[in-house]
């Protein structure tokens, strides 16, 4: 079978710092991978990659077995790859439904056919009541929601979230995780880049550890969690618990 993504000893070079080296693995369609690793580890630089905001320096990226590297981003979207920003940057101006809007208007023009997807987007991560409040009334978790029912709205079938749990309670954490079993039952294929271990147990089917760019260990979240690397090298202070 072929891998929904697969990632083929990609590195990324800035300058001298080598921040993802000769990184490998695949995702198997309708699962959750998380990305994890400590600060600096190369995680969001590989999403950058997967994305195509960044070209690797060396190394494949095929996306439903064509390759997509050095792509652009506006190409590897429209190809069906969705991304959340770590940092969440809501237009203010506009409501949580034209803020919404805006993913779908990577494969329509029609303001109809935008508000419709972008509607059914948020019903899908419970923010369809605060369809038309202003972007000042959402709570943090509603923040992070809008940022993945943006990229929702894209119409992906791979989504990438960077941290969209980070700040969020136990509860509110559990509800989003509900929120991607339920995307995932629906066909969709998440990799998530995530700290708090407790999450990537509960979420993630498989893992992927990033360490100073490389990967040094992969496999499910009872594995990796006893990975003698993983502890050794710095599951203490690298993971929030
Ligand atoms: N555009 C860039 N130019 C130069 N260096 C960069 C760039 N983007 C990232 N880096 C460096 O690459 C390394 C990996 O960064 P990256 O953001 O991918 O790590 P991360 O695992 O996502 O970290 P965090 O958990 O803190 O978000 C870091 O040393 C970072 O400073």
């Amino acid at each position: 079978m072929t891998a929904l993504l697969e990632l083929n000893n990609v590195s990324k070079r800035f300058g001298g710092l080598l921040a993802v080296d000769g990184v490998s693995f695949s995702l198997k369609e309708r699962s959750i991978t998380a990305l994890v690793g400590p600060n600096g580890a190369g995680k969001t630089t590989c999403f950058n990659m997967i994305a195509g905001a960044f070209r690797p320096t060396v190394g494949t990226i095929r996306f439903e077995g064509e390759t997509i590297s050095g792509r652009g981003a506006e190409a590897v979207c429209r190809l069906g790859i969705g991304r959340t920003f770590q940092i969440v940057r809501p237009m203010r101006d506009m409501t949580v439904l034209e803020n919404a809007m805006v993913g779908a208007f990577s494969w329509t023009r029609k303001v109809s056919e935008a508000r419709e997807a972008a509607l059914d987007t948020l019903e899908t991560v419970g923010l369809a009541p605060k369809a038309n409040a202003s972007i000042s009334q959402l709570t943090l978790p509603d923040r992070k929601m809008l940022e993945t029912a943006k990229a929702l709205s894209t119409r992906p079938r791979l989504l990438l979230l960077d941290e969209v749990m980070a700040g969020l309670r136990p509860t509110e954490a559990a509800a989003v995780v509900r929120v991607l079993r339920r995307l995932v039952e629906r066909g969709l294929t998440i990799m998530l880049v995530e700290h708090v271990m407790r999450i990537v147990m509960e979420a993630a089917e498989n893992v992927v550890v990033l360490h100073h760019g490389a990967k040094i260990a992969e496999g499910a979240p009872v594995y990796i969690v006893k990975h003698p690397e993983v502890l050794a090298g710095y599951l203490g202070d690298g993971f929030r618990g």
